[in-house]
């Protein structure tokens, strides 16, 4: 069958123009025009997959060989929910005495806040001692540059292009080269003080390959800190700042949290109750599944098929870009009621049924999946945990104009906080 082409190529540049200034808008664009649908990246076809059977066999056949297999990635173990339970005290902690630090009235630039603090989690939890903490002071300047740029070379039409001298593309090779310089360093001196605390570096250090029994190389471990700290940071803080975001501009739901935050706790802090208290809170658990609908973090993935593939009856060629994006497949009208809407109540056991299946993917699906989703939900249960039991959030001056890079962000979220007294907590 031929597949449907999007018009509005223009010549040499294809769709990227629209691609790269209205991503979001071009995106659901795509997904009107059909179950798959060809368009142009520069000089090369690429094509855009639409319906959810279509991206769930795209997805699950990672594992069956169309596209390159992955090897069960070492960092598994360190995500393993049975360390869930240790991590979660610490994010409490780190969210409380950050929360602290804001005073009453105060203006808070939430999305700055809350990477800073995704990213203080992740080095404080997956990395101990001295050398972790330098790297984490690292890790602050260089993600952000990196993430951006990733977010461009998916999409770039033409490799070369990456290696001119351009400002954009020499700010990218700087920040590798410090990240690069600061986990050899790292590396170094884990090596020499022993490998005994059962952190991410360690485990990556001490780790034998399945098959031959033989170490990660020191590259095999750069590209697995850099996947992690990529995959691990921006991606939480994007969510929050988002939950964050819909809360504050809706109070009916902020105040339905606030209450049941309040019969959770009591008396008590957030850190003075378990993990599993925080998740089973049945309305955070629904504004967070409600956020990750309307903002997933990854709102685009991309695959590049090293033999032909079948979809839906159209033949893929091997080494195409193809596309499918999160964000177009939650807010399909057809799928979804009111798509647009930020209504938590959607996702009631009662009102779940009517979700299709395979609609609703913000962990993306198959072998690819998150590797660190219950770290993540365990993040954002303790932050918006943190954050609204002892806050009261409303928009501030200017408002947000949000961003879409490899994430999709609120951009600057400027957010009037007023802390909430103890009067407040047990009317
Ligand atoms: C709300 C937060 C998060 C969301 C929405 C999210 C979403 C995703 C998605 C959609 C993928 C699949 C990418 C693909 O198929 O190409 C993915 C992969 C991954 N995620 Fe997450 N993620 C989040 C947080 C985290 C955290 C906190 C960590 C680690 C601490 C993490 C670690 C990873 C890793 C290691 C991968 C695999 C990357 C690869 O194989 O290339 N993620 N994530």
């Amino acid at each position: 069958m031929r597949i449907p082409s999007l018009p509005g190529a223009l010549p040499l540049l294809g769709h990227l123009p629209q691609l790269r200034g209205q991503p979001l808008e071009f995106v659901r664009a795509l997904r009107a025009r059909g179950d798959v649908v060809r368009f142009r990246l520069g000089p090369r076809a690429a094509y855009a997959v639409n319906s959810p059977a279509l991206i769930r066999q795209m997805l699950v056949a990672d594992a069956e060989g169309s596209a390159p297999v992955r090897r069960r990635r070492p960092t598994g173990l360190v995500l393993h929910p049975s360390r869930i339970r240790r991590y979660a005290a610490t994010m409490c902690e780190l969210a409380e005495a950050r929360v602290d630090s804001w005073r009453h009235g105060a203006l808070v630039l939430l999305d700055q806040e809350l990477f800073s603090l995704t990213v203080a989690t992740v080095s404080r939890v997956l990395f101990c001692g001295p050398a972790g903490k330098r790297l984490a002071e690292d890790v602050r300047g260089t993600v952000p540059v990196l993430i951006e740029q990733l977010g461009r070379r998916a999409l770039a039409p033409v490799g070369a292009l990456d290696r001119l001298p351009t400002p954009v593309n020499l700010r990218f090779r700087r920040a590798l080269r410090t990240l690069q310089e600061a986990v050899r360093r790292a590396i170094a001196e884990y090596r020499a003080d022993g490998l005994g605390n059962g952190d991410l570096l360690s485990t990556l250090l001490t780790r034998r390959d399945e098959e031959t029994g033989a170490a990660l190389t020191d590259e095999q471990v750069y590209d697995e800190l850099v996947a992690m700290l990529v995959a691990g940071t921006e991606t939480t803080a994007s969510a929050l700042s988002w939950a964050c975001y819909l809360l504050s501009r809706d109070d009916g739901a902020q105040r339905r949290f606030q209450r049941e935050l309040d019969e959770a706790l009591g008396r008590r802090e957030v850190r003075q109750v378990s993990h599993e208290t925080l998740r089973e809170l049945a309305f955070q658990q629904r504004v967070i599944a409600e956020t990750l609908r309307l903002y997933p973090s990854t709102w685009m993935l991309t695959r590049r098929p090293n033999s032909p593939v079948e979809l839906g009856g159209y033949l893929i060629p091997a080494g195409s870009t193809v596309l499918f994006s999160i964000y177009a497949l939650q807010r399909d009208p057809e799928l979804f009621a009111h798509p647009e809407q930020f209504d938590p109540d959607r996702w009631l056991p009662e009102s779940t049924p009517g979700i299709p299946r395979d609609a609703y993917i913000p962990f993306g699906s198959g072998v690819r999946g998150c590797a660190g989703e219950q770290f993540a939900r365990a993040e954002m249960a303790a932050f918006l945990s943190v954050i609204f039991s002892r806050c009261t959030v409303r928009p501030g001056p200017g408002g947000s104009r949000p961003v879409t890079r490899l994430m999709s962000m609120p951009g600057a979220l400027p957010l009037i906080v007023r802390r909430r007294t103890p009067a407040d907590r047990h009317r």
